[in-house]
């Protein structure tokens, strides 16, 4: 029998009082795989780990962590979870709290060289209450991988890390994986989880709005844009684009051009130019981004 999928999630439903958190969202997170989810302030990403990880009851659903229920003891040494704060006693020494993780496993990584990785050696005598934010997090981080777990839960692993220590962990994200180990992680930032994952899943008010791998979310499109005085005749610019085109100002000055953005979309769009004597600043070609995907399903900004 094939092993059961790294989470499987049916339904799931969290209110907290009258508010519901997660409103019968269901997700399927595949072994080996970076799984994201990804979604603004509030969307319900931190609950669903929470629950997943067996820390939280749900009102609804199911829930199956590698084919369990979250919070059996079975789990414990194949799961390792990265909170999003705390987890760790204030006044435990960062070496030493790290070994200890590590002690309670049969095969852990090796503590000193993980440390080294995460750029923690210097502090390894510090107390963990006095280590920066990001400090604490890769700590955290090393905590959650030291005991080379089979699936590993990371709520936004990377939130007020400077590049140089992000760029670290997407590295080490990035090993998990080539080590076939599951990651379920939560993010608010979309390059992140352009960059990491195989699969995203796009949560917003407690639901699933979209998910795919991101190439296939943002999809083939390109659009075009350029700043220009405000007002331009857009009516008059969509009739020389191609059937299926799409065109807006949006704020005032900003121009947007969708549809299939080629070499003669490109010169259709500078000879209108030129002949309405229109000079086309910051003309480029993108393509669509995962925010532009999250603003056409939801209508609003995902980092609003
Ligand atoms: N313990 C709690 N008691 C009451 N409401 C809560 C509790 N935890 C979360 N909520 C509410 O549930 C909703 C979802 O919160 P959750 O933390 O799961 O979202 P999130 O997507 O992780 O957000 P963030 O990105 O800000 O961490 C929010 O409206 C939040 O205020």
């Amino acid at each position: 029998m094939a092993a059961p999928p790294a989470l499987e999630i049916t339904g799931l439903v969290k209110r907290y009082g009258r508010a519901t958190a997660v409103a019968d969202l269901s997700f399927t997170a595949r072994r080996g795989e970076v799984t994201a989810l990804l979604g603004p302030n509030g969307a319900g990403k931190t609950s669903t780990l929470e629950i997943c990880e067996g820390y939280r009851a749900h009102d609804g659903g199911t829930v199956r962590v590698l084919g369990l229920e979250p919070g059996d003891r079975a789990l414990r040494a194949r799961v390792g979870v990265m909170p999003q704060t705390g987890g760790v006693p204030g006044t435990a020494k960062a070496g030493e709290f790290l070994r200890l993780m590590a002690s309670f496993h049969t095969h852990p990584l090796d503590p000193a060289a993980l440390m080294d990785r995460l750029g923690l050696t210097e502090h390894a005598r510090t107390p963990y209450r006095r280590l920066s934010g990001g400090q604490q997090q890769r700590l955290s981080l090393a905590a959650a991988i030291v005991g080379r777990p089979e699936l590993v839960f990371l709520d936004e692993p990377t939130a007020g890390l400077d590049p140089q220590a992000r760029r670290a962990t997407w590295e080490l994200i990035a090993d998990l994986r080539a080590a076939g180990v599951s990651v379920l992680l939560t993010t608010h930032f979309m390059d992140e989880a352009e960059q990491l994952s195989d699969q995203i899943v796009i949560i917003d008010r407690g639901r699933v709005v979209a998910e795919g791998a991101p190439a296939a979310l943002t999809g083939a499109e390109h659009q075009l844009r350029f700043r220009a005085r405000a007002g331009l005749g857009l009516d008059e610019l969509l009739n020389a684009l191609p059937a299926g085109s799409a065109a807006k100002e949006s704020p005032a000055g900003h121009y947007l051009i969708e549809g299939e953005v080629g070499p003669e979309l490109l010169a259709t769009v500078t000879a209108w130019c030129a002949s309405h004597g229109v000079l086309a600043e910051d003309l480029r070609i993108e393509r669509r981004t995962l925010e532009d995907v999250f603003l056409e399903l939801t209508g609003r900004e995902l980092r609003g």
